[in-house]
């Protein structure tokens, strides 16, 4: 039976996938594999599955905001999916990584309310050291720009309302860019026993977004291009790994 909200048949996922916000970003992700198909295009969540050097993936657009996303990452689980990657966009909190670098997230503040409602508190949304360490030395093999590894925090919110978003603690405490779902990846990757990483792609300033969001710049193009191709070659690598020790 199809899986109710992906509409796929469980059968046809692999154990690899990267999932991504934008539907978009998914056929241009797709484009870039051999044999690629089409599974389904349902809501905000459009399905692609193909190869990349050998290794069978699936490409998975998740929407905006963690409960939205949170459906595809529990229905990947479902399907069999045993390590994700989610390649996205994310603003920046520190001058050291302006627009155009790439940051690989050891781990999610849980600023989102999804979680909240999947584990206690104290629970840590934090990825998998394997894919983790892949990303990173893909992205940096690749060069090209600046390329960062550390915590990032997921929020709710991406416009401002009259509260102001607490940016400016979490860049006190090191915290790399903010964005709106890897806690939610990690928090389900750990229930479900999936390995998960995420890989994102600076598009400019966090505290500028209500005056100056722009993610359509050449400098984040480029840098989404970089963070796509980083990915598939540490999928790639970590199923040959995988494949070598069975
Ligand atoms: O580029 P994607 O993967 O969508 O990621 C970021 O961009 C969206 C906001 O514009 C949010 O989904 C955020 O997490
Ligand atoms: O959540 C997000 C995503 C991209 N850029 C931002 O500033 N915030």
């Amino acid at each position: 039976m199809k899986l109710p909200i992906l509409r796929v048949e469980p059968a046809d996922i692999p154990d690899y996938a990267l999932v991504c916000g934008d539907p978009f970003r998914a056929e241009k992700i797709a484009g870039k594999l051999e044999d690629a198909r089409e599974l389904a295009f349902a809501r905000e969540y459009r399905t692609f599955v193909g190869k990349y050097n050998g290794a069978r993936l699936a490409v998975v657009s998740h929407g905006v905001g963690s409960p939205g996303a949170a459906v595809c990452f529990e229905e990947l689980a479902r399907a069999g999916v045993r390590t994700v990657i989610r390649v996205g966009t994310a603003g920046s909190l520190t001058p050291e990584y302006p627009a155009g670098s790439l940051i690989v997230s050891t781990a999610a503040v849980r600023e989102e309310g999804l979680t909240k409602q999947l584990v206690p508190p104290g629970f840590p949304a934090v990825a998998d050291s394997a894919v983790t360490e892949a990303l990173y030395r893909e992205a940096v093999a690749l060069g090209g720009g600046p390329v960062g590894k550390g915590i990032t925090a997921t929020f709710d919110a991406f416009f401002t309302g009259v509260v102001d978003l607490p940016h400016d603690a979490y860049a006190k405490a090191g915290v790399l860019a903010v964005e709106m779902e890897i806690a939610a990846l990690y928090v389900i990757a750990s229930l479900r026993g999936m390995r998960a990483g995420a890989i994102v792609a600076l598009d400019g300033d966090a505290d500028t977004v209500d005056e100056a969001y722009d993610p359509h710049r050449n400098i984040v193009a480029e840098a989404v291009e970089r963070e796509i191709e980083a990915a598939l070659r540490a999928i790639a690598s970590l199923a040959a790994a995988d494949a070598a020790a069975e």
